[in-house]
């Protein structure tokens, strides 16, 4: 089996590493073209991945297309190379925030490709992803099943609805940033108080990486383990206070609103 990547960004970078780092599949089977060379040529030299001259030639030879292309370049991408799905009829994977199943259907034009639509985010490259899939009309079951397999080997999946891709993709997709910050917010206080950032950032990560491991295997929701971390008369309920004060879970669920917003702009 090959598996190539139309593109050779972030994206598609960390669906590569994630799948030479598990083993699922030879690496000289992961296939990748980009725009340009310069980017895509010592990425595969790097991972002993096989550079491909063209999207064309890319598609000749994958059963599975992933294309991790910009959203706004995806449908004429796949416009371009009607003729090679045609004769190849890979699996089609798309990961293009805000484009849907029925444009690619329109744009590929063709009925009988097997069609799916991924959601997955950058912690695929260290088997930590949360990934939300959704078939085309003509998407075989055992099409489905070997990319639900697929992202399974890089972390989470989840069925989704394609109406609800938009809201996934802020709360999965983007989020990852969103964690970042918050994590880069609370190391920068350490360094406001002396720390060092480096040893701040190391400290908030464990931190972080822990209380997310914590809610994941509780069956209660995050405001009971606030309760627990909050001992009368404390510290931490001062500084959730304080927080609150100043706006953070408006500030985050404003943020959430911008980022669906800009996705349904597309
Ligand atoms: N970044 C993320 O966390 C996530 C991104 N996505 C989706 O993934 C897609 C890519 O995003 P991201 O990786 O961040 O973007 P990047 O800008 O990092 O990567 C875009 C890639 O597309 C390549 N490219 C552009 N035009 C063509 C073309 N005509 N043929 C072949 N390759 C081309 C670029 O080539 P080159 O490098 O040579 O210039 C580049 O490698 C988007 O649709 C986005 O919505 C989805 C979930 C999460
Ligand atoms: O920022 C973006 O548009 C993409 C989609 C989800 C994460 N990154």
């Amino acid at each position: 089996m090959k598996i190539g990547f139309i593109g050779a960004g972030h994206m598609a970078q960390a669906i590569m590493i994630g799948l030479c780092q598990q083993k699922y599949l030879a690496t000289s089977d992961i296939l990748v073209h980009s725009a340009h060379k310069s980017s895509y040529e010592p990425f595969a030299a790097e991972h002993g991945l096989t550079a491909m001259p063209s999207n064309a030639a890319l598609v000749k030879q994958s059963d599975i297309v992933i294309l991790a292309v910009p959203a706004k370049q995806t449908l004429a991408v796949v416009a371009d190379l009607q003729a090679e799905f045609d004769a190849k009829q890979p699996i089609v994977v798309s990961v293009a925030g805000g484009v849907s199943l029925a444009q690619l259907q329109e744009n590929l034009d063709s009925t009988s490709l097997s069609i799916i639509r991924a959601m997955p985010n950058v912690n695929v490259a260290i088997g930590q992803g949360m990934t939300a899939l959704v078939t085309g009309e003509a998407t075989r079951a055992a099409d489905l099943t070997q990319i639900e397999q697929l992202f399974q080997a890089l972390g989470d999946i989840t069925p989704l609805a394609e109406k609800d891709f938009a809201v996934f993709g802020a709360l999965a997709g983007s989020a990852p940033a969103y964690a970042y910050l918050f994590i880069d917010a609370l190391s920068r206080a350490g360094v406001k108080y002396g720390l060092d950032k480096a040893v701040a950032t190391k400290i908030t990560a464990q931190t972080v990486l822990g209380s997310a491991a914590n809610v994941a295997a509780s069956d209660t929701n995050p405001w009971a383990l606030i309760d627990q971390v909050s001992s009368p008369g404390g510290t931490t309920v001062a500084g959730l206070l304080a927080m609150e004060e100043a706006g953070l879970m408006t500030a985050v669920v404003k943020g959430i609103d911008a980022t669906i917003a800009k996705e349904n702009e597309a």
